[in-house]
């Protein structure tokens, strides 16, 4: 709206001049011109931008690489984005991607979006040993990258390039026009064209410091410390991609090539939360990640999360667009689904339809810890994923 209040005064600057009309007619038939064609395009994109089944600012939080869009339960200014964000629509988002649905211990506890609860998914011995063998790796903040900044770079760049740039840049050259009696159309259009550029290039350093900022704030909302198992002669790491493997099958969503499961699957990442640490609401699907995850198997299809250890207290994953479940885990008298981590129960769930479509209704959280609290983490993707990210196929074909 500030653009559109911009583009009014503007306009209105250019009819209460008086002396323009007297010293020369064309500057101001052109910019009367150019300013109904901006005005028309700057409310296209206005409204385009703001209604849009796609958020302006969309961010997911995920580690390494992504970030959750705005919490919408989070306080700062982060929930200045999450009003955005409610637009999509979840008719659109298709079926999920098959599981073997007799795995043993498979309980749904939603349905559409499904997210199942799979009990003793892995022994004592097999979550100690993930556990132990994160702690001699050592564990480091979980990183968090900003996804969507491709598209955001996209629509801030296109807002600003229709609106406040092309107004500075007509105005100016109609303003520097005003002492010169000689000024000529081309002239006129020479200038505009020069302002254009020049403001063109400070709008764009204006939109990367503040998808800066952005991206480094978010690593606020994530303040757990993890690493990366992918060494499956490590019996925890290879029972659980074992396991993942049997759950998922061989068929995939995008394109049944034969190749086992686990070639889809990032490599296990073991998550440390201490007391107060907390992953805030995110998704763990990227609405961009055709570009931005190109090299890691694309969309994120389905989390596959092992708590490996009883938290009494705190910790608690959340879906907060999901009503509670009839579940004993389910945490008594919260509204949504909230699920009390048990050592060996894995939770799953389908961030992103099996064509890649994301699924808001997804959004989840690993509320703060009171106890402290682990788990392991499979993402699968929509296609392969490579080393260093996935398990190499030697791996693989040695110890699967
Ligand atoms: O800690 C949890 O309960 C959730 C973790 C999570 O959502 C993630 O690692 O993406
Ligand atoms: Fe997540």
């Amino acid at each position: 709206m500030k653009t559109v209040t911009a583009v009014a005064t503007a306009a209105s600057s250019i009819k209460d001049a008086p002396h323009v009309l007297g010293r020369r007619k064309y500057p101001i038939i052109i910019n009367i011109s150019l300013s109904c064609i901006l005005f028309i395009a700057d409310l296209r994109a206005l409204t385009e931008a703001f209604a849009s089944p796609r958020p302006v600012l969309d961010v997911i939080l995920r580690q390494h690489h992504r970030m959750p869009p705005a919490p919408a339960s989070a306080t700062s200014s982060w929930s200045l984005f999450a009003s955005t964000i409610e637009s999509s629509s979840s008719s659109m988002v298709g079926n999920r991607i098959p599981i073997n649905e007799n795995y043993p211990g498979l309980k749904r506890v939603h349905s559409n979006p499904d997210v199942y609860v799979i009990e003793k998914f892995l022994d004592d011995a097999s979550c100690d040993d993930l556990i132990h063998k994160a702690m001699e790796k050592g564990t480091s903040r979980s990183p968090v990258a900003y996804a969507g900044w491709t598209d955001d770079i996209k629509d801030l760049l296109g807002l600003a390039a229709s609106g406040p740039v092309s107004w500075f840049a007509i105005f100016g050259a109609w303003y520097e026009a005003q002492g010169d009696v000689e000024a000529s159309v081309l002239s006129l259009v020479l200038h505009a064209l020069r302002n254009y550029a020049c403001l063109f290039v400070v709008a764009l350093v204006g939109i990367a410091a503040f998808l800066k900022f952005r991206a480094d704030s978010l690593q606020e909302l994530r303040t757990s410390t993890s690493t990366t198992l992918d060494d499956l002669s490590q019996f925890g790491a290879r029972n659980f991609v074992v396991r993942a493997s049997d759950l998922f099958g061989n068929a995939s969503s995008s394109s049944d090539d034969g190749m086992p499961a686990a070639s889809y699957f990032e490599a296990p990442t073991v998550i440390h939360y201490e007391k107060d640490q907390a992953l805030a609401p995110h998704y763990d699907a990227n609405r961009s990640a055709n570009v931005e995850d190109a090299n890691r198997g694309g969309q994120t299809l389905s989390t596959l999360l092992v708590y490996l250890n009883d938290v009494a207290n705190g910790g608690t994953t959340r879906f907060p667009k999901l009503p509670a479940a009839d579940y004993e885990q389910q945490v008594k008298g919260e509204r949504n689904l909230e699920i009390i981590p048990r050592k060996g129960d894995a939770l799953l769930f389908f961030p992103a339809d099996k064509y890649g479509m994301f699924d808001e209704r997804t959004e989840h959280e690993g509320c703060p810890a009171v106890d402290s609290k682990w788990i392991a983490r499979i993402w699968r993707h929509a296609d392969r994923v490579p080393p260093p990210f996935g398990v190499s196929d030697e791996s693989i074909k040695n110890h699967l």
